[in-house]
């Protein structure tokens, strides 16, 4: 029931009057945080008796939200459902929304959800301040805590007769993604609402933020309470780690800390805890896990007890079904190549990117930045289309920029936007931008290492604050979009070099995915089979000489999977129905290349014509020589010949010098 008597509530009505009227507001009589709400919807013009006006979105639309918004609803259910149960008694129902109040579910009360709906309270309609005035969900959103709004306390007349609870969900980076809300029939008792409503809230942001923590690979997971009691409940502070920053927490960590969620991706260990949790004493100095230990907090001196674990150790606690969505749609390439290699159109996967995309798709799910690195054509852009395949955006965009392609200038206008006449040639009537191209989906920003260091500051405001503003826009626009980020430099060692923003690179740093070189992937006659079968070959019955595929495997792809893709196409281009690629048909460095693999006698076709160190053993060697032997004997007598002078003795083999290194330890290792 309405906390207020029947005499609180007349007063109240007087109040209202005199608001309505004159502006004013008494002491004390409403809550602060209510006179805070009045007062701002009065400014921006709101009368407390105009009609409720909503358009609720229509269910295309309404879907799409509910798609943009997957984790939250996801992860929201079962505390919707206990929610719904707990108001079936009390005329009301248990209502989500997203960040901005946008109603995505409702449930309980038959009844009383019929009357909700007369005031709007349905899937689809909008409940922020600037919609309906002062409410639970739009004031709890501009306040950013728990907020109850009680009857009259709610600025429309109209909504007069609800009393609701609501309070925001903060997601594991810290930011608001939407709101859990209880309302109900203002007559009707609505016992402890608050109470529940917060344990909802710190139920599902523990669970979202142990799910952060498996998802984007983090080192640490941190369970932490003044009181050791607390440890092990939804009530405690859980932080997570990667590479020694905060990469994960709940708003009881941050708050038990006393720390704001601009520390997440920025903050070290030792800007939060005095002490360590590394063990010095031990050989490696290994992190203590285990019992729970008392450290004292930097922000409040307050001693804490901490209990530490591995996340990665942990079983996943949302399976993911991409990986199975993932696995129907792929044919096994035939018996020719191992199983462990699949082939998706034109694209070839195998088992170690499989697993790569399930954890890439699965952070994409959970709103998790992720971040490739890879040496270029290894196939980063192909990465992310197939994970946003796998993701639940696969209906929302995919929006992709290359930063290095777009010259500085222009960068800033086409990833932010502009308005009409913003500047000189800029396009009539503006242009959104790339970043608001993305909305509900996924932003690639391709070669960010290439970012001028103006530009980044201007992205990582965008990614703290969820808003952008348009190059001669006077107000900024929210903005909601998952991001991948990619590039083959070494971030870590641009930012050491202060070409690259620290707090960016751990706002994008995440979930680290590295795409391995050619070089690094083995068997490497069995992807070039596959990359083979998947130029269409098989179809034109055009198969490859095993001699030449020894040539293509002894070579060292700098250009990667799109070397290696471009050339077996042209290849396959130019070869009759029916025909053998052989050793003879291939470029001359790369026929040129000594082949690696199963000791076999050196094919002829491969014999080098340009490295005259091979020539002569070649001729000593005797004819059931192993390929490996022969090999070895070559690499001895180049660096020999050159003073074990490492790239004169690759440019006398025709390899590259990486591939002279590679092949002198694997040597070493037998
Ligand atoms: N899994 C794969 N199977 C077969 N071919 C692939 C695969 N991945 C990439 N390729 C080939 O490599 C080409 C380049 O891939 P992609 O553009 O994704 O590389 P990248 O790492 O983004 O390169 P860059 O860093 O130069 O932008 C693709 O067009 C395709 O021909």
């Amino acid at each position: 029931m309405s906390q207020h008597s029947g005499r609180q509530i007349r007063v109240l009505d007087g109040v209202r009057g005199q608001f309505r009227d004159a502006g004013s507001l008494p002491d004390n009589a409403v809550p602060e945080v209510i006179g805070r709400s009045w007062q701002r919807c009065a400014s921006a013009g709101l009368a407390m008796n105009r009609p409720a006006r909503q358009d609720p979105l229509a269910a295309p639309a309404l879907r799409r939200q509910r798609d943009r918004n997957h984790t939250l609803l996801h992860l929201a259910t079962p505390e919707l459902d206990l929610l719904a149960r707990a108001m079936a008694d009390a005329d009301g129902v248990a209502i989500l929304t997203d960040a901005r109040g946008l109603i995505l579910d409702a449930r309980g009360d038959d009844g009383f959800a019929g009357r909700a709906r007369r005031v709007f309270l349905q899937p689809g309609a909008c409940w922020s301040e600037t919609h309906e005035g002062t409410n639970a969900v739009g004031t709890a959103l501009a306040e950013g805590g728990l907020v109850e709004v009680d009857g009259a306390e709610h600025y429309l007349d109209e909504n007069r007769v609800l009393i609701c609870t609501a309070m925001p969900v903060r997601d594991p980076t810290g930011r608001i993604a939407g709101v859990l809300d209880l309302s109900g029939d203002a007559r009707r008792p609505q016992t402890h609402a608050r109470a529940l409503v917060r344990l909802a809230v710190a139920n599902l942001e523990h669970r979202w933020t142990m799910q952060a923590a498996e998802a984007d690979g983090s080192d640490l997971l941190v369970r932490l309470h003044s009181h050791p009691s607390w440890l092990g409940t939804p009530h405690e502070g859980l932080l997570a780690f990667r590479d020694g920053r905060l990469s994960a927490a709940n708003r009881i960590a941050l708050g038990l800390l006393g720390l704001d969620a601009g520390a997440i991706g920025a903050a070290g260990w030792d800007a939060l805890f005095d002490g360590s949790i590394i063990d010095g004493g031990r050989p490696g100095g290994g992190v203590v896990s285990g019992d729970a230990r008392l450290l004292t907090s930097r922000a409040g001196g307050v001693p804490m007890h901490l209990r530490i674990s591995r996340p990665a150790g942990r079983p996943v606690l949302h399976p993911v079904t991409a990986p199975s969505r993932l696995r129907a749609a792929a044919p096994t390439l035939p018996a020719t190549t191992p199983p462990a290699l699949t082939l998706r159109g034109a694209m070839v996967w195998d088992a170690a990117s499989d697993a790569m995309l399930a954890r890439a798709t699965r952070a994409i799910d959970a709103d998790i930045p992720v971040l490739l690195q890879g040496e270029t054509g290894t196939g980063k852009e192909v990465f992310v289309r197939a994970a946003h395949q796998a993701s639940a955006l696969r209906s929302a965009p995919l929006v992709a920029v290359n930063c290095a392609a777009i010259p500085e200038g222009l960068l800033e206008s086409e990833l932010f936007g502009y308005e009409d006449g913003a500047f000189t040639g800029a396009r009539r009537r503006g242009s959104p931008g790339r970043i608001r191209q993305a909305e509900g989906g996924i932003l690639f920003l391709d070669e960010i290492g290439d970012m001028a260091l103006g530009l980044q500051a201007r992205l990582l405001r965008v990614l703290q604050d969820g808003e952008v503003l348009p190059l001669g826009a006077g107000r900024p626009v929210t903005v909601r979009f998952r991001l991948v980020a990619a590039t083959h430099q070494d971030l870590k060692a641009a930012v050491a070099d202060g070409r690259f923003r620290s707090d960016l690179y751990y706002r994008l740093n995440h979930l680290s995915v590295t795409l391995r070189p050619l070089r690094d992937r083995q068997p490497l006659d069995a992807i070039i089979d596959a990359v083979f079968q998947a130029t269409g070959a098989p179809a034109r019955d055009i198969t490859l000489d095993p001699a030449a595929r020894q040539c293509l495997a002894g070579h060292d792809w700098p250009g990667n999977l799109r070397e290696l893709a471009n050339l077996l196409r042209t290849l396959v281009a130019l070869a009759d129905d029916g025909s053998t690629i052989t050793p003879a048909d291939l470029p001359g460095e790369i026929g040129a290349a000594r082949p690696l693999g199963p000791p076999m006698p050196l094919p002829q076709a491969c014999l080098p014509h340009t490295a005259p160190v091979f020539a002569a053993p070649m001729s000593d060697a005797a004819p059931m020589a192993s390929l490996r032997s022969m090999t070895d004997d070559a690499l001895t007598r180049a660096l020999a010949a050159h003073d074990g002078n490492i790239s004169a003795a690759a440019r006398a083999l025709g390899i590259h010098r990486a591939t002279l290194h590679r092949r002198l330890k694997s040597r070493q290792h037998g």
